[in-house]
């Protein structure tokens, strides 16, 4: 009997790279937008207290949006409502919620739509899964990663297009997905959800149209955040490797692709995937766990 390969990092191991952008780059970097670009809206982000969700964050409240964001974690989220408001002088929304709990989706899509009088566009960006061969997976595993990035999307989706339905406003949606075109091995319970989400919003994007709510996805290739603490550095030192621009993107990226998509320019764009991968899609795969020696001969990306 083989052993299954597992790769169970410590989040908090001082001794590797702490990688993705600081609170200062969030604050500084330099954005195309205009200041004003979504004055008096409002965006619900999930998985808002780190990498690629509180990059957004940070865009749209130096936008002008109201931000509301989740996660699981409460001191993630204080961290960042403090860091934003010492940098910006605005207070954004936080309320700890797990999105796999449509109980708890329910309360927050509630007291979001409360505090500031309703919810211009919700961003999906919540989730992950760990890197392992899919013969190994647990039964445990498996539904833990199909329930944060399938069901829990959905919950945050049907949730919120209730309320706008109710209110008769106009929604929007933005999924951040994986890129899934050539597949993504040592993470297939990733694929599998992030696929069922691609085709669950180009469906809704048809269904609820006569409610006015557009739904998107945004499909990140390698992206340098904190989530990358997941990985082992075996893997981390090749993922750039499977794009042709041999680079990471990084969260600030997503986050102008994430307010472009909240803003008046995507009004005609409904049922979309943007690729947002430096032509990873065309090119290779990641192999987050470690390439196995077959595939590895000839030293193929
Ligand atoms: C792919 C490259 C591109 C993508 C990059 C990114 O996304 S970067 C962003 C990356 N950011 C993120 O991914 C952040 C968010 N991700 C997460 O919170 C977790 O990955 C989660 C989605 C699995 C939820 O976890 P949770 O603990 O809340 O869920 P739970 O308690 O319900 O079930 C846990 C069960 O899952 C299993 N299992 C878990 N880990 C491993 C492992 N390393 N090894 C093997 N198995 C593992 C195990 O069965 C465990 O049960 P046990 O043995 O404990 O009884
Ligand atoms: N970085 C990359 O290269 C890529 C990332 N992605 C996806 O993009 C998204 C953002 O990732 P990234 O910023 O890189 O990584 P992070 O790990 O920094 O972000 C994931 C966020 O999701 C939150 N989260 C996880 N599970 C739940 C849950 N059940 N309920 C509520 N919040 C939850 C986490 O917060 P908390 O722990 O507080 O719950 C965390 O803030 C994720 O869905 C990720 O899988 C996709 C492709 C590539």
């Amino acid at each position: 009997m083989t052993a299954p390969k597992i790769f169970r990092p410590d989040l908090n191991d001082p001794t590797r790279p702490k990688r993705g952008l600081t609170e200062q780059d969030l604050a500084e970097k330099a954005t195309v937008y205009r200041p004003d670009l979504l004055d008096g809206q409002t965006l619900l982000i999930t998985g808002g207290g780190s990498g690629m969700g509180k990059a957004a964050a940070f865009l749209a409240v130096r936008l002008g949006a109201n931000v509301a964001i989740c996660g699981r974690d409460v001191e993630k989220l204080e961290r960042t409502r403090d860091v934003i408001a010492k940098e910006t002088g605005k207070e954004i929304f936080i309320q700890t919620t797990t999105i796999r709990d449509p109980e708890a989706v329910e309360e927050l899509i509630g007291s979001v739509h409360d505090k500031f009088g309703g919810i211009n566009t919700v961003v999906n960006n919540a989730g992950g899964q760990f890197p392992q061969d899919a013969i190994d997976f647990t039964r445990k595993g498996w539904l833990a990663v199909i329930d944060t990035n399938l069901n829990g999307t959905w919950w945050m989706m049907q949730e919120a297009a209730k309320r706008w339905r109710t209110d008769g406003k106009p929604g929007n949606i933005i999924n951040i997905v994986a890129n899934v075109e050539r597949g993504m091995p040592q993470a297939a319970h990733t694929c599998a959800a992030r696929a069922g989400v691609i085709y669950l919003s180009k469906t809704l994007a048809t269904e609820w149209a006569p409610f006015n709510i557009r739904i998107n996805c945004i499909g990140p290739g390698v992206i340098e955040t904190e989530g990358f603490a997941m990985y082992p550095e075996e893997a981390l030192a090749r993922f750039h490797q499977a794009n042709p621009m041999k680079m990471r993107g990084d969260a600030w990226d997503v986050a102008e692709a994430i307010a472009y998509f909240a803003s008046p320019a995507a009004r005609f764009i409904n049922g979309d995937l943007m690729i947002l991968d430096g032509g990873q899609a065309q090119w290779g795969v990641i192999w987050p766990g470690g390439m196995p020696d077959y595939f590895n001969e000839g030293g193929a990306a």
